[in-house]
């Protein structure tokens, strides 16, 4: 009879086994591109106004339609920290759940985990209301204070109980290292401390590792520079890339890190987002413009059922997302797309 403790390290290796699948197969055919749509999240977590919880779901529920295979749908953090992630609970509650869609939630603490664990129990659905956490510190400690309250070491001592705790329980999780380019309070940053802490997020148990140029100050080349560090340490499969666009580089920044060997990459809808903790920083790079960018080259992009995401739905969901928020999309492609498809409808009516 195996010990509890054998049965856990059995249910682990099976679930890293499961979690390693999606990357068995990117690597086999090296072309494919995993898109984690993060807009949700990293999108809305720094409005400053209210966003109804029916505008989150909608929008959850428009981004699975569209394709998206994985969705970071919101935070069970403080909300005196980040009180637009207040509703999670409610939201991910609320939401569609399809089969074939991974739905994440950022977790920062064991509180956070408990606060899930408990929805997980009450709402015992099938699928469940989220089957994988991002866990989450930064690659400076100036930064982590300011983010997490604490410093690296201590932030990585504290998230290694909650990676198994959620592994234990079933769960897929993630990491993200943030500045892992520029910090916006101590200034360049040393990429052996991002492969570092990278390589103790995937220790812990992360079947991905996400490294995030919070500040967007990325340009390719230190982009390059920083994954060929950080390759050294974590096996390229198990890395992401997760780009701000506040220079105007962030797709240059993704085809970097598709060089560099990375296949996944986390994106926006409509280009929404920035981090509370990384002051002046815009959204991250717009999922319509890496879909747009990516399209006629050698990659392709995953989507749920096999598919690939919608370009078109994904513009259109940018577009009705922003307006929600009272502006217009700031992803270049989904700009140019609807500008295209406008002046087409007048055209067409013009010749009626
Ligand atoms: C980690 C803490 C909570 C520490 O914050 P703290 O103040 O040190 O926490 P504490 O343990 O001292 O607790 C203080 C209060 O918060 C409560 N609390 C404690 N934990 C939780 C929780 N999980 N959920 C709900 N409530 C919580 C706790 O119960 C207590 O309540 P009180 O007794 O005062 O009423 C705080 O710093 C925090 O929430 N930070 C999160 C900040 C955040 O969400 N940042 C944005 C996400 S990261 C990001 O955007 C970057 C990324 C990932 O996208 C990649 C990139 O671009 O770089």
């Amino acid at each position: 009879m195996l010990t509890s403790q054998t049965a856990r390290c059995a249910l682990r290796a099976s679930r890293q086994l499961q979690c390693g699948r999606r990357f068995a197969t990117a690597a086999a055919a090296n072309n494919v591109v995993n898109i984690v749509e993060v807009g949700p999240r990293d999108g809305l977590q720094n409005e400053k106004g209210v966003i109804p919880v029916d505008v989150k779901v909608e929008l959850i529920n428009r981004l699975a339609r569209a394709g998206a295979q994985n969705i970071e749908t919101g935070s069970f953090v403080s909300p005196k920290w980040v009180p637009q992630m207040g509703g999670t609970a409610e939201v991910i509650t609320r939401m569609e759940r399809l089969p074939d869609v991974h739905y994440a939630v950022l977790v920062p603490n064991q509180k956070g985990l408990d606060n899930l664990f408990t929805l997980l129990d009450q709402t015992q659905l099938s699928p469940p209301v989220s089957d994988e956490i991002s866990i989450f510190t930064a690659a400076t400690d100036a930064f982590t204070r300011a983010n997490l309250n604490t410093t690296i070491t201590e932030s990585l001592q504290r998230l290694e109980p909650v990676a198994r705790a959620a592994l234990d329980r079933g769960l897929r999780v993630r990491g993200y290292v943030s500045v892992a380019i520029a910090c916006p309070y101590s200034g360049p940053v040393d990429f052996k401390r991002v492969r570092e802490v990278a390589k103790a997020l995937a220790d812990m148990g992360c079947y991905e590792v996400s490294l995030g140029d919070t500040v967007g100050q990325g340009t390719p080349a230190t982009v390059a520079e920083m994954i060929e560090e950080v390759k050294k340490s974590v096996p390229v499969e198990k890395l992401a890339g997760h780009f701000h666009d506040t220079y105007g580089t962030a797709v240059a920044n993704v085809f970097a890190a598709l060089a560099q060997g990375i296949r996944t990459i986390d994106s926006s809808v409509g280009g929404l987002g920035g981090c509370p903790y990384s002051p002046g920083a815009t959204g991250n790079v717009a999922t319509e413009d890496v879909l747009y960018a990516l399209k006629d080259s050698q990659y392709k992009i995953a989507g749920s059922n096999n598919k690939t995401i919608s370009l078109d739905d994904t513009v259109n969901i940018g577009w009705w997302i922003s307006e929600k928020l009272g502006r217009e999309s700031v992803s270049r492609a989904g700009r140019a797309l609807r500008a295209r498809k406008l002046r087409e409808e007048r055209e067409r009516k013009a010749k009626l």
